[in-house]
């Protein structure tokens, strides 16, 4: 059997912002098909660590990988192109746009030439039926429910088709019964590409995650399966807490 190439690798990577060592080493290797989890408490660097991902920050140093390429000096937009869309932690949408606008809108950006009209529709149409928005298409986004929102967002980096997913705090905000639906299309979206979640929601975390990555102070505290993290000593002394805590 062919050894499978690892989807994303970065290696000893650095970024601080002042003194502060954001991202202070890092090193990580995710495989294609991965649903990766990234937690650690506030402040410990998942956010920085996914912007360095997608090239919306600059490292220091150190370098990352994306299927074997070398994306470390690459700017933001010529990642995507190589298949890595990002969700915002904040709402990124465009209120005052149709839903189908908002999802349009990076389909076309992302493209070199400009893409026939049918097919922008029929990809489109797709990632909104994928999070169920497909009819909704003529809202004004700014009226969807918060929920919606946030699907919205999802529906635009699917639109992108990419290979890596990273989607930061997506279920922040959301009632339980829209947690347990993101949860199911996370699922369906890990089925043809690698996500790389950034969750509070232990729960989330635990469910959807193959493996889970715990940063504290800019670093890897520790690696594993949900399993394994859940027994990590040094995981529940960080930021776990003992089970019945709130
Ligand atoms: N642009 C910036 N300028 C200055 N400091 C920053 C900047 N971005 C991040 N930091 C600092 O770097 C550290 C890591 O922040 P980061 O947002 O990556 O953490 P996080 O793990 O995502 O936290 P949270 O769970 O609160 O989102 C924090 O101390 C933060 O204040």
């Amino acid at each position: 059997m062919a050894a499978v190439n690892p989807l994303l690798v970065v290696k000893d990577l650095h970024r601080s912002f002042g003194g502060l060592k954001a991202v202070d080493g890092i090193d990580l290797t995710v495989m294609p098909g991965e649903v990766r989890a990234i937690i650690g408490p506030n402040g410990a660097g998942k956010s920085t660590l996914v912007g360095l991902v997608c090239g919306r920050i600059e490292p220091d140093s150190g370098s990352i990988l994306f299927d074997g390429r070398d994306i470390t000096a690459l700017p933001a937009h010529r990642r995507v192109r190589q298949g890595i869309a990002y969700t915002f932690q904040i709402t990124s949408i465009f209120p005052n746009l149709t839903v189908f606008d908002n999802v349009a809108l990076p389909v076309q950006r992302s493209q070199h030439h400009s893409v026939g009209v049918a097919r922008l529709r029929r990809g489109v149409l797709e990632a909104l039926e994928r999070v169920g928005l497909s009819d909704r298409l003529d809202q004004p986004a700014g009226e969807l429910a918060y929920g919606h929102q946030r699907l919205l967002e999802v529906a635009m980096g699917l639109s992108l088709k990419p290979r890596l997913l990273i989607l930061d705090e997506p279920t922040q905000g959301l009632s339980d019964g829209e947690i347990e639906g993101f949860v199911a299309l996370v699922r369906e979206i890990a089925r043809d590409a690698t996500v790389m979640l950034i969750e509070h929601n232990m729960d989330v975390v635990m469910s959807l995650a193959d493996r889970i990555t715990v940063l504290n102070f800019g670093k890897v505290l520790a690696e594993g399966t949900p399993e394994e993290i859940r027994a990590n000593a040094h995981v529940q002394a960080a930021y776990l807490g003992t089970p019945d805590d709130e």
